[in-house]
């Protein structure tokens, strides 16, 4: 099989009329290789003393794991010095982290969900790095404040996640297709295995953490009672279920083989539209899943549609095969 490593593959990209700038080229070279570094991190586990609890707390009231921290300096360091960025923001950071004056600087800013999956680090479940990339407003001088990073995902001029699990996978999309590639861990190198990954449309399987059935809406509750009576049901047919508990493994699934994936609002916190966070998990994912034919929504609206007022702010996800997303969104409406 003729390999086509990440390298090759962004250049031809970048050769297209004007799919790939080379700046933003550049700039996924470099997260590509922060999550290598990460991917040595978590294969090694134990042995390299990265389990367990890190002993601080996060903008989002969570025990962050050491894990959370190592990956979130290996993005900082990896890209503070990459020359492409304004400035970044992370889940694990509560103000967005800016380019230090005297380091060069670029026209992308960055959001990433350095370690996903993270309640998986210390029993061996695979987790992952989630990053999304949008454009500094050129009108803006001196450092970017939160307000530059509150645009929609329909902004967004790059996104990917690595999954660290079996194989570390990245998959990428900047807007034409959406692209899969499996680390080489004999040469280091990203190598083209799922070129255009596409979601079907149609599935028989469904992922969401029943422990929380009591605290959906109504129409959560109606699609789930639907999925759950299978043929005998109005669905007609007997579905599978999956709950891996990292949303990047979920997601990763759901392109290779269809599926629906489900974080709705819950009556635990009313307050918030659902536990995942907008800026770098939702909207990522929604721009990948859409890029592969398939569909995200909140439940009422396109979450690439979704005007952020805050960094951190949480929203409830439907996303993955058209045909069950569409679905369930109806029931909202
Ligand atoms: O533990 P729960 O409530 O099932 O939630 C699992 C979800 O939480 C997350 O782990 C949240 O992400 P973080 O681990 O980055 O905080 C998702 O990856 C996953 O889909
Ligand atoms: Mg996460
Ligand atoms: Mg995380």
């Amino acid at each position: 099989m003729s390999r086509t490593s990440l390298s090759r593959f962004l250049i031809e990209q970048q050769r297209k009329a004007g799919t790939l700038p080379p700046d933003l080229r550049h700039l996924i070279e470099t997260v590509a290789r922060a999550c290598k570094a990460i991917s040595h991190s978590v294969n090694k586990g134990a042995l390299a003393g990265i389990l367990g609890e890190a002993g601080t707390g996060n903008v989002q009231g969570e025990a962050q794991k050491k894990l959370d921290v190592i990956a979130n300096d290996v993005l900082l360091e990896a890209n503070e010095w990459g020359g492409n960025l304004a400035a970044m923001a992370s889940e694990e950071m509560e103000l967005p982290y800016s380019i230090p004056d005297g380091l060069p600087r670029g026209r992308y800013l960055m959001l990433f969900d350095p370690l996903d999956g993270s309640s998986n680090i210390d029993v061996n479940i695979s987790v992952g790095t989630i990053f999304s990339v949008l454009e500094c407003d050129e009108s803006v001088t001196g450092h970017p404040t939160e307000a530059d990073f509150l645009q929609p995902g329909t902004r967004q001029v790059a996104a990917g996640y690595t999954v660290y699990g079996p194989q570390t996978m990245l998959v990428l999309t900047f807007g034409n297709g959406v692209y899969g590639f499996t680390l080489d861990r004999e040469n280091g190198s990203f190598v083209l295995t799922h070129p255009e990954m596409k979601i079907p449309e149609s599935t028989g399987e469904f992922a969401i953490n029943m422990s929380n059935m009591r605290h959906w809406e109504a129409p959560v509750q109606r699609y789930v009672g639907e999925l759950l009576a299978g043929k005998t049901g109005p669905l007609a047919k007997d579905y599978n279920m999956r709950w891996v508990a990292s949303m990047v493994a979920e997601v990763h699934r759901i392109l290779v083989r269809g599926g629906v994936f489900m974080y709705p609002k819950d009556a635990r916190n009313p307050a918030k539209p659902g536990k995942l966070r907008l800026m770098y998990e939702g909207n990522p994912m929604a721009f990948i899943v859409e890029q592969a034919g398939g569909m995200a929504t909140n439940g009422h609206q396109r979450i690439l549609d979704i005007q952020p007022a805050a960094l951190h702010e949480r929203v409830a996800v439907f996303l993955g095969s058209k045909e069950e997303v569409a679905r369930v969104t109806a029931y909202h409406n």
